[in-house]
């Protein structure tokens, strides 16, 4: 039988990848300490690999495709093809942000500030590349982690990456310029790409994914509407296209049902209510292919 072979990022993609994929329909069970989790599909086999790595493991074809975050590609200077980009971080369905950081009390307040100082980080070479656009010679030092408590002790500044910022307020750090923004990528080898039957089996992966994220903000809705008021309700509705309207039986009125972002939802629910609205049903979506 034909296989796919997809990389799973290991670590704080970790589990955002794995409900991602719950939602889009497939089960990854992943065993301690073993790096070839299960998955609910024969015509694919799964490993956990560190973003870091992953973008050389396709880029040489080791595995066909897989996810990671766009930060990594970018440092790794890998060739490979990138086939849809996904928002969703460790916590939060947003981008992340790289960001040159300084100790609250630094005398340092623009990029140009860095000349001839110290910064330590993850992320060196796309932190070359930045300052060497602008001109600026920094010593640049490679950190393990845990790279926001070495400023000011080992350095001036850092480049980290950031989510929630929780991380760089605990550290008492100044944000001065953000270096790249990042968001997880779906990349496949060229190789596996040319192969049509690889091909289409990313592309569907693709559309599930994107499907599962879109669905996360999004919730369905449900209500019914007695006749007279119908005008009123539907004034408050947005939809997908537009709201389905479905006739109750002998004359009642009407059910109504629609596709909104949650944050839409739980402002209007009240509204439709007070318009009339009755037996109001909210839901959560696995899926929304656009
Ligand atoms: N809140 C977050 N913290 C860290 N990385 C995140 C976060 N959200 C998304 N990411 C992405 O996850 C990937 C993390 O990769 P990284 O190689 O730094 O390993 P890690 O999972 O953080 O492991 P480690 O514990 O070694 O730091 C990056 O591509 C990064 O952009
Ligand atoms: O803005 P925040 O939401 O606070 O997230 C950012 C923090 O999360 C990551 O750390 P990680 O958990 O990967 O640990 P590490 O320092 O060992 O890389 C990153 O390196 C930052 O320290
Ligand atoms: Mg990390």
């Amino acid at each position: 039988m034909k296989k796919l072979c997809l990389g799973l990022p290991k670590g704080s993609l970790q589990e955002a990848t794995i409900d991602m994929m719950k939602k889009a329909g497939y089960t990854v069970i992943v065993n301690s300490r073993s790096y070839y989790p299960t998955i609910d599909d024969d015509e694919i086999s799964v490993r956990l690999i560190r973003p870091q790595d992953m973008s050389r493991y396709i880029e040489k074809g080791i595995i066909d495709a897989g996810l990671t975050g766009a930060d990594w590609v970018k440092e790794a200077e890998s060739d490979v093809r990138v086939v849809v980009s996904l928002i969703y971080a460790k916590q939060q369905l947003t981008k992340v942000k790289w960001v040159l950081a300084v100790p609250e009390t630094s005398a340092i307040h623009t990029v140009n500030d860095l000349q001839g100082k110290k910064i330590a980080t993850e992320l060196v070479n796309v932190t070359r590349r930045y300052l060497a656009e602008r001109g600026i010679v920094a010593d640049i030092e490679f950190s393990h982690g845990a790279t926001e408590a070495k400023a000011p002790d080992l350095v001036d500044a850092i480049v980290e990456l950031t989510e929630t910022g929780n991380s760089l307020r605990a550290n008492k750090l100044r944000i001065v310029e953000t270096i790249m923004e990042s968001s997880t990528l779906l990349i496949a080898n060229h190789n596996a790409w040319e192969d049509e039957w690889k091909r289409t089996k990313i592309e569907n992966l693709a559309m599930l994914f994107e499907g599962a994220i879109i669905a996360r903000e999004k919730v369905g809705l449900k209500m019914n509407v007695p006749n007279g008021a119908l005008d009123q309700v539907l004034k408050k509705l947005p939809a997908l296209r537009k709201p389905t309207i479905s006739s109750l039986s002998e004359g009642a009125g009407y059910a109504i049902e629609t596709v909104l972002d949650e944050t839409i939802a739980r402002k209007i629910t009240p509204e439709l209510k007070r318009a009339g609205a009755e037996g109001i049903i909210e839901y959560p979506l696995n899926k929304v292919i656009l």
